[in-house]
């Protein structure tokens, strides 16, 4: 059956809004960067709760303003209660890739600042092993060259990602990782390159996936429990 993009934009609402439920008032909460985490921000915004919220982009942080959250700066905060973010890949063991939206470095500290960490998609996100995504690595401008030559060795391309800057002034490598043994060799090689000062593997910090398929919702666990959450 054709599924278009209208479909997969209502896919990623509602599960965004069936990871909201898990929002409580008193909660410091983080929020993702990109479409399907706008449409969480927008369902929190409507729940009217008295929280706090961390961002993790500027737009984010504009958005959630704009619906009436309060966010404060990351820079104060040690620790989050629950952070929802989207993905561009997530696999049965909940490895994700993340960072099409170039927010990977803050996404990942407030993930690993965070008591749970949601992934939201849609269908189309869920994968039987990563690595067919962008993988996106994030460089201070400074190393450029001497950086892009180091990851040449490790993945099977790098490409750098225009002039693009992130919010942190930093440039992003786009690198295409494909079927990978050793995901923790890789991550960790790619990190302790002087001059990377983030990448979108996210091999440990994945609580929870809510991922909607053509309308029906499921949540699963880290721990292995699954459930239908919601359906359309
Ligand atoms: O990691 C991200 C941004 O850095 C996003 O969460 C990821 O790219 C998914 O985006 P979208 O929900 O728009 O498909």
């Amino acid at each position: 059956m054709h599924h278009d993009s209208a479909d997969i934009d209502t896919d990623k609402r509602l599960a965004a809004e069936a990871a909201v439920q898990e929002v409580a008032s008193g909660m410091l909460v983080g929020l993702g960067t990109g479409s399907t985490a706008a449409h969480a921000i927008r369902a929190i915004g409507r729940l009217g709760l008295d929280i706090d919220a961390v961002a993790t982009s500027n737009a984010s942080a504009d958005l959630a303003r704009s619906v009436g959250i309060r966010v404060r700066d990351f820079a104060d905060v040690a620790r989050v209660d629950l952070t929802i973010d989207g993905a561009d890949e997530i696999d049965a063991d909940f490895r994700a890739i993340k960072g099409a939206g170039g927010a990977m470095l803050r996404e990942k500290v407030v993930a690993c600042a965070s008591r749970r960490m949601i992934v939201i998609a849609d269908a189309s996100k869920r994968v039987a092993t990563i690595g067919a995504a962008k993988l996106p690595v994030e460089v201070l401008p400074f190393a450029a060259a001497y950086v892009a030559d180091r990851i040449t060795g490790l993945v099977r391309s790098a490409t750098w990602r225009g002039e693009y800057l992130t919010d942190n002034g930093n440039r992003v490598l786009d690198c295409v990782a494909g079927a990978y043994h050793d995901w923790e060799a890789l991550a960790d090689a790619i990190a302790c390159i002087p001059g990377v000062v983030g990448h979108g593997l996210f091999l440990k910090q994945v609580d929870a996936a809510y991922i909607a398929d053509r309308g029906v919702v499921t949540r699963t666990e880290r721990a292995g429990l699954e459930r239908a959450a919601a359906s359309r």
